[in-house]
């Protein structure tokens, strides 16, 4: 599956959606047992979700949003099908969140290619789940620092904390993640998923037994002039950077 929303891949409510149908499509269709999440942006793996669908929209908009980022963090995370990350670029925030759903995570090269959790840096905070899956990928004294200070990983940080499984280069990212999701597809598929399910529902769980209160306190949080001003001020930077 390659990820095609220029110019950055950012997770749109129009974006999520269409990845959504994707998936369900793929999920239905039993030809199909594992599937490479890549991106077509160069450079670009995703910049997470899209800030524009969370500034100066009306509550509705926001809870809206937020459901559909709930919706396909729930369907990635706890896929029936192997799902292998191909990182080919840049993956910060909601970007980094949908690496950590994959199974497995291979990482191009590149010094720009960096991922991690760095909402703090926007001046809003990573969600109970983002942080669960973090935790449960690189450990708690890691998870603590990494979001505190909002740390976007280069690749050989990112493989020496374990935030990725494996970092090669760029010309190899695609050929790495099809063998190995061959190593993958050798498992039978009933005890790999049971086997999944039994190691992520617990997860998941959490937030699906609070899903509606996720959503309030999203829009509460979002909806907050001091979380609004943080928000412009970044979008700005954004513009800056380009002079
Ligand atoms: C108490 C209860 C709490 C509950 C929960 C509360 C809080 C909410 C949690 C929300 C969690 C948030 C998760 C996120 O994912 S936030 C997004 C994080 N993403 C980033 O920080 C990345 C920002 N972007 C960049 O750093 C760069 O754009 C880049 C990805 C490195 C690419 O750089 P470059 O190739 O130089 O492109 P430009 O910077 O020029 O960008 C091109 C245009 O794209 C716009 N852009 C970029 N990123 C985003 C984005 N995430 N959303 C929307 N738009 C984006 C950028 O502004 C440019 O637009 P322009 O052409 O119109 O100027």
């Amino acid at each position: 599956m390659k990820m095609r929303n220029p110019p950055v891949n950012s997770l749109s409510l129009e974006f999520l959606t269409e990845l959504l149908i994707s998936l369900e499509k793929l999920e239905n269709d039993k030809t199909f047992r594992g599937i490479i999440i890549t991106s077509d942006c160069p450079g670009i793996f995703s910049a997470g979700l899209d800030l524009l669908e969370m500034y100066g929209r009306d509550p509705a908009h926001c809870a809206e949003y937020w459901k559909a980022v709930q919706e396909l963090w729930l369907r990635v995370y706890l896929s029936n099908l192997v799902v292998i990350g191909a990182i080919n670029g840049i993956s910060p925030a909601g970007g980094c969140l949908l690496s950590l759903s994959c199974d497995y995570r291979v990482l191009a090269n590149n010094p720009k290619y960096a991922i991690g959790l760095n909402e703090t840096l926007l001046g809003i905070i990573a969600p109970f789940w983002f942080k669960d899956v973090l935790v449960n990928t690189i450990g708690h004294r890691a998870a603590e620092r990494a979001l505190q200070l909002g740390f976007l990983f280069p690749p050989s940080d990112a493989l020496q904390v374990g935030i990725v499984d494996q970092v090669v280069p760029e010309d190899q990212v695609q050929s790495t993640a099809r063998s190995v999701m061959a190593q993958w597809l050798a498992i039978p598929d009933h005890a790999r998923q049971l086997t999944k399910n039994l190691v992520r529902k617990p997860t998941a769980d959490r937030l699906l037994q609070q899903r509606d209160a996720d959503i309030q306190n999203f829009v509460r949080f979002i909806s907050r002039d001091s979380i609004q001003k943080s928000l412009h001020v970044y979008l700005e930077k954004l513009k800056q950077k380009k002079g």
